[in-house]
């Protein structure tokens, strides 16, 4: 899919961005473009290169090749101005453990011309932490949390959250993250969020980029992969797959098989479907199944129309 170009309705804009590690391809001509406004998923195996990217983002890489530009800035040439308007929390617990909570609050101050103090005693109270709490003594959950105010207390313009659940309880993840996501949003602001937690994904994010090697290898609207794909399960006893056209990705359960296919393109009761082969059933997409069909191991082709299916055992 593509985006509008103006540079102002972009709240990243990344053009042909590679990246090696000795010799290792981690980011290979990524291009991504994330307009202000939208709520953006980035999803993909481990070792994908998720947070490679978003490191180029936050200035932390300098580009390899390609360009990077967040607000309309290069992050390496202009750290302060582009720091200054995006939040960022990480899975990893990198706060500075000797400071107390209300250190870190008026530390934080101090960095952000833009932070809000009433919000930031808001979120003290919401996510049941005190100014006294040494970080140190914290649970993780509840430090995880301490990183999510600093993140968001400046009202960002975007926030990166890259894999920001790993420390947080199923509570806090379902009532916390989605409370700030869809709060940021409604001001209208963008919000890129990394996750393996896909439920999460799906239900928070309008758009979804997939990793896969170092590429994007597919971005698309939730809306617009509901639409376009759609999961039919058949029960043939058989070793392989049933013989449909277009399928992207086929997971196995017994003798039934889900396959995720593109409307546009797969016809689900072609007319030289063996008689011994039924369909059980067709749903919509969810994301997990899309994931599940589209992330796999080898490295990407330019479609899913023409890319190899893969076939996983689930059962
Ligand atoms: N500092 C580094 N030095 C060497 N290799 C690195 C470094 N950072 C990342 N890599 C490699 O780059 C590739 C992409 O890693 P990256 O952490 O970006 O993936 P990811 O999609 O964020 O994975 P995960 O979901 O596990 O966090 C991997 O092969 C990783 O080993």
């Amino acid at each position: 899919m593509s985006f509008e170009t103006n540079p102002q309705s972009l709240a990243v804009d990344v053009h042909k961005l590679s990246r090696s590690f000795r010799g290792n391809v981690a980011l290979d001509q990524v291009s991504l473009q994330i307009p202000v406004g939208s709520v953006f998923g980035l999803v993909g195996l481990n070792g994908a290169g998720k947070t490679t990217l978003i490191r180029h983002l936050i200035g932390s890489f300098k580009a390899q090749s390609g360009t990077v530009r967040v607000m309309g800035l290069d992050p390496v040439a202009d750290p302060v101005k582009v720091l200054s308007r995006v939040g960022y929390l990480t899975e990893e617990d990198s706060l500075p453990t000797w400071m107390r909570v209300g250190e870190l609050v008026d530390f934080a101050r101090g960095i952000y011309s833009t932070w809000d103090e009433a919000y930031a005693a808001e979120l003290i109270d919401m996510f049941g932490l005190s100014r006294s709490d040494r970080l140190r003594s914290l649970s993780k959950g509840l430090r995880a949390r301490a990183g999510l105010l600093v993140a968001i207390a400046h009202r960002p313009e975007l926030l990166i959250l890259d894999e920001p659940s790993s420390g947080l309880d199923p509570l806090a993840r379902r009532d916390i993250l989605e409370a700030i996501i869809r709060a940021v949003n409604d001001e209208g602001r963008t919000v890129l969020f990394s996750s393996h937690l896909l439920d999460e994904v799906e239900r928070v994010c309008d758009t979804v980029a997939l990793m896969r090697a170092g590429q994007i290898i597919e971005t698309t609207t939730v809306e617009e992969m509901e639409r376009r794909y759609e999961e039919v399960t058949y029960r043939a006893d058989s070793v392989a797959p049933p013989n449909v056209a277009g399928v992207i990705g086929w997971q196995r359960k017994g003798n039934e098989w889900s396959g995720v296919m593109d409307a546009n393109l797969c016809d689900p009761r072609p007319l030289d479907l063996p008689e011994d082969v039924t369909v059980v059933s067709r749903r919509e997409i969810r994301l997990e199944s899309w994931f599940a069909a589209r992330a796999g191991r080898e490295r990407p082709s330019k479609s899913p129309s023409q890319k190899e299916t893969e076939v996983s055992d689930v059962g």
